[in-house]
């Protein structure tokens, strides 16, 4: 018996789902057309924030039709837990971004410190312009710059342990459109 995989259909059972796929798909919709209205003349440097990013990026690529250019970086401050630590740059983008307009794709915006860590990162490479899309934006007080927001973001969702759409609870769950809370946290 897979006792990770028995807790996590138990996980799933009692989540609440605070937005179903339906809504996510809408969200997306929204990002690509103020996406596409910002970038489609700018030949952008797309960069995919692994892991959380992989299924917002897989969503909202194909909806991009114009030229573009896509990567990946992969940065992590949460592992396992529920609680962000210091940011671990596991791989640092290897592309020239000099004169760039480079686009972050990432599942969710926190407390911030991971985009804002790649904001700098991309500034520092001589990007010219630096833009943000996360799906998932959570309210709350405790953003690393505050008030800090996406330029391009899907869904304000309250302030919960979230999975699905990217997100993961315990390495679990990533695999969803709709997005989840834990039941009790
Ligand atoms: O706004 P913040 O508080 O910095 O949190 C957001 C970041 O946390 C998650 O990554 P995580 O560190 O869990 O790594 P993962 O994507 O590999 O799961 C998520 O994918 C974002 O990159
Ligand atoms: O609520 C969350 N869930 C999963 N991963 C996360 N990374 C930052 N916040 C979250």
């Amino acid at each position: 018996m897979d006792m990770n995989r028995d807790e996590m259909v138990k996980v799933m059972q009692e989540a609440d789902c605070l937005h179903d796929d339906a809504e996510v798909s809408a969200a997306l919709d929204q990002m690509a057309q103020a996406i596409t209205a910002d970038l489609c003349d700018k030949n952008p440097l797309v960069y995919v924030v692994l892991n959380g990013g992989i299924i917002a990026a897989g969503q909202l690529l194909p909806r991009l039709r114009f030229p573009l250019e896509v990567s990946y970086l992969h940065a992590t401050r949460y592992g396992d837990k529920t609680q962000g630590g210091r940011l671990n740059w596991k791989v640092k983008p290897t592309e020239d971004m000099n004169g760039r307009t480079v686009l972050i794709i990432d599942d969710i915006l926190d407390e911030g410190n991971t985009l804002v860590a790649v904001l700098e990162y991309c500034r520092a490479q001589g990007a010219s312009e630096v833009l943000t899309a996360v799906v998932v934006n959570k309210r709350h007080d405790r953003k690393a710059i505050p008030g800090m927001t996406g330029d391009y973001v899907g869904i304000d969702v309250e302030d919960r342990f979230l999975f699905g759409c990217g997100m993961d609870y315990k390495g679990f769950w990533r695999n969803t459109l709709g997005i989840y809370a834990v039941k009790g946290l």
